[in-house]
Parts: structure tokens; sequence; C-alpha cells
């Protein structure tokens, strides 16, 4: 199983960035992505630091830096569900909490905002880049353990967290009375289990009434919407980033769904057209899921926060993006040749 060493611990506790997080860490345009691997855990560790929650529940360093390292260790070298991905969800949170002043308003408390960090680092633990459903049509292990419940893969994803948690010298969590753990652990619970993108569908109508309607600082269920929104937009927040942060991303996101429908077509089942590397048409297919997937949430998000508006604002140049290269590529698709090469 996963093992980290003490030198590795020691290295991200002496850690040379700089004191404080250079300043274009916490601007909404700087990509995660761009960080070297071997520095993501120490930007991890201040950017904890910097929300002062380090100091809030008496995190103790050397705690974190191993929670860390099991965690980055817990992730598979998946074309897009890899710790990159996670590095750079958590990242997001981040950044929503910091430049939305979500504490300080009110809107999440201290311990949630370390619930969300967690669960967002946590969120994709141990994918193996293939859907909930593959897992069902090819019965394999992990459908055999979670399927009556469904959302397979998120509560394997749930699993493997908790038991990092459990590691000897992991639990970031000990500085916590049991009432707080306890809350904790639901938070991280109900938000892992929340980015399964079903459970996000559900949701998604209500969140637009609350952002319609107005957010309601003492309405649990408002309180709740929000937590789970600010999942879905860490989860999706490559694509409020620049033309080439969000086509590099869809680029590693159809790696894996074209990996996903060779599997299903060699088990001698027909893959979704989205994962048929023969029939998909990208720009098309990424104009559905901007449209209905990603602008309605960071619609959403910056409805009840204008400051977010520029994340919308994205989204939708993004958007507009894909359209043009749609247009070319059906030019090309007549003309018979095409590739995405014209995208690079
Ligand atoms: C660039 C990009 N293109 C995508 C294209 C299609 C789909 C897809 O699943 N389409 C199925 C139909 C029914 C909608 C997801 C895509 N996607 C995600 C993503 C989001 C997820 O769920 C949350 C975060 C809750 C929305 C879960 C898994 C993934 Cl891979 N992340 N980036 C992407
Ligand atoms: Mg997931
Ligand atoms: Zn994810």
């Amino acid at each position: 199983h996963m093992k980290v060493h003490p030198e590795d611990v020691q290295r991200v506790l002496v850690c040379e960035l700089p004191h404080e997080l250079m300043p274009e860490v916490a601007l909404y345009h700087f990509s995660p992505r761009k960080v070297e691997e071997s520095e993501c855990v120490c930007y991890c560790l201040k950017m904890f630091e910097d929300l002062g929650l380090v100091q809030q529940w008496q995190i103790k360093k050397d705690t974190l830096a191993r929670f860390l390292l099991f965690v980055k260790k817990g992730y598979r070298d998946a074309p897009y569900h890899n710790w990159y991905h996670a590095f750079s969800v958590f990242h997001f949170s981040y950044l929503a909490i910091k430049n939305l002043h979500l504490v300080e308003k009110g809107y999440i408390s201290s311990l949630e905002a370390l619930a969300l960090m967690v669960s967002c680092l946590c969120h994709d633990l141990d994918h193996r880049g293939t859907t909930n459903s593959f897992q069902m049509q090819s019965g394999t292990e992990l459908a055999s353990l979670y399927s009556s419940e469904g959302s397979v893969m998120e509560r394997h994803h749930l699993a493997q967290a908790l038991c990092i948690l459990n590691t000897d010298g992991c639990n970031i969590f000990d500085g916590l009375t049991s009432k707080q753990y306890s809350r904790c652990l639901d938070l991280i619970r109900d938000l892992i289990l929340a980015t399964d993108l079903a459970h996000h569908i559900r949701l998604v109508q209500d969140q637009e009434k609350m952002a319609t309607e107005g957010f309601d600082f003492n309405n649990s269920r408002h309180r709740q919407l929000l937590l789970f929104l600010l999942m879905t937009c860490s989860d999706l927040s490559d694509q409020t980033k620049d033309w080439k942060v969000s086509r590099t991303t869809a680029d590693l996101v159809y790696q894996e769904f074209f990996s996903q429908g060779d599997l299903e077509k060699a088990m001698g089942n027909a893959p979704l057209e989205m994962m048929d590397r023969e029939k998909a048409r990208i720009p098309d297919l990424q104009i559905q899921f901007l449209s209905h997937i990603v602008c309605p949430v960071f619609k959403i998000l910056a409805q009840l926060f204008p400051d977010a508006d520029c994340l919308l604002q994205s989204t939708l140049k993004n958007r507009h993006c894909w359209e043009q290269a749609s247009a070319f590529f059906s030019r090309r698709w007549e003309s018979g040749h095409s590739s995405l090469d014209i995208l690079r």
C-alpha cells in the first residue's frame, strides 16, 4: 500500500517557497497546472496557512504535510483524473474562500471552509479514468462494493479519504472536539458524494432558485446548496481559465473518454458517442457541456457574488472559442479532413 517517507515530510516542512505565497497565486486567472509537481504540496500547506486554518484548527504542520503527501500518492496517473486535477480543484476552493471573503462575510463557517478544501483535495482519490456507468456495466470490484447505493466512484473516493485520515500521523483533525470532528466528516462525506454528476443535476434547479431569491444566511438548505455549488465550481474551474488551459483540459478528458470507449468496444459494448473516438465531435460536445453544465453553475455563482462575474465571462469566452473551432471544423469536415491540430 502507499508509503510516505520521513524525509519527504521534512522536505515539505522546510519548503523553499517564500514564506508568503506570491500574490498572483490568489488571482482567478492563475493556473495551478503551471506549478512544479515537486512544489504542489508546499503550495497546499501555504494555502491552508494563508486562510488561517492551520492556526484556527491547531493543525500540526508535520501531520498536514504527511496527509498531503498521502493524498498526492493516492491519485493514479490517469490523463485527467490525476493529482493535478485534485490540486487545481483545491486551488479554486482557496480562490473562492479568499476572494469572495466567504468566512468573514458569514456565508460559510471556518469548519466548512476546512471541510470544503479537504474534500476538493480528496474528491477523486484513486480514480481509474472511467465513469460510474462503466463500473456497473463491466462489473468492477468497486461496482460490487457500492453499486446498490449508486455514486460508485464517489463512494470509493470517500473511502480512500477516510483511510488516509485514519493513517498514523495523518489525522489533521485531531485538534477538533469530537462534535467538530463528526460535523467535519459529515461535510466531507456530503461534499465528495455531491461530485457525482447525477447528484449535481438533481440540485442545480434548487441552486438557481436560491440565487434568484437571494441567499438566506439563516436557511440551512441555502448554506448546504452553496457548499455543493462551490464544490462543483471547483471541480469545473479549469473552464474559467484562459483558452489554452480550457482546451488542454478538454483534450485530457477526451483521452480518458476515448480510452474507456476503446475498452467498451473491446468488451462488445457500444460506447456513448462522446466516448467513441470515431464519432465524437469534440468542439460540439464541449459547446454542449459548457452550455448545459459549466456556464449555468458560474452564472449562479455570479448572481450570488458579483465579484465572480469574471469567472462566468471566462467560461462564455471559452464556449465562443469552441463555436469558432466548430465552424472551422464543419468546413473542413465537408472538405474531408480534420484534426484537432488547428487548435494547437
Ligand atoms: C472539459 C470537460 N468536458 C466534459 C464533457 C462531458 C462530461 C460528461 O460527463 N458528460 C456526461 C453528460 C451526461 C453531461 C464531463 C466533462 N468534464 C468534466 C466532468 C465533470 C463531472 O461532474 C461535475 C464536476 C459534477 C460536473 C464529472 C466528470 C467529468 Cl469528466 N470535467 N471537465 C469536463
Ligand atoms: Mg469525480
Ligand atoms: Zn473531479
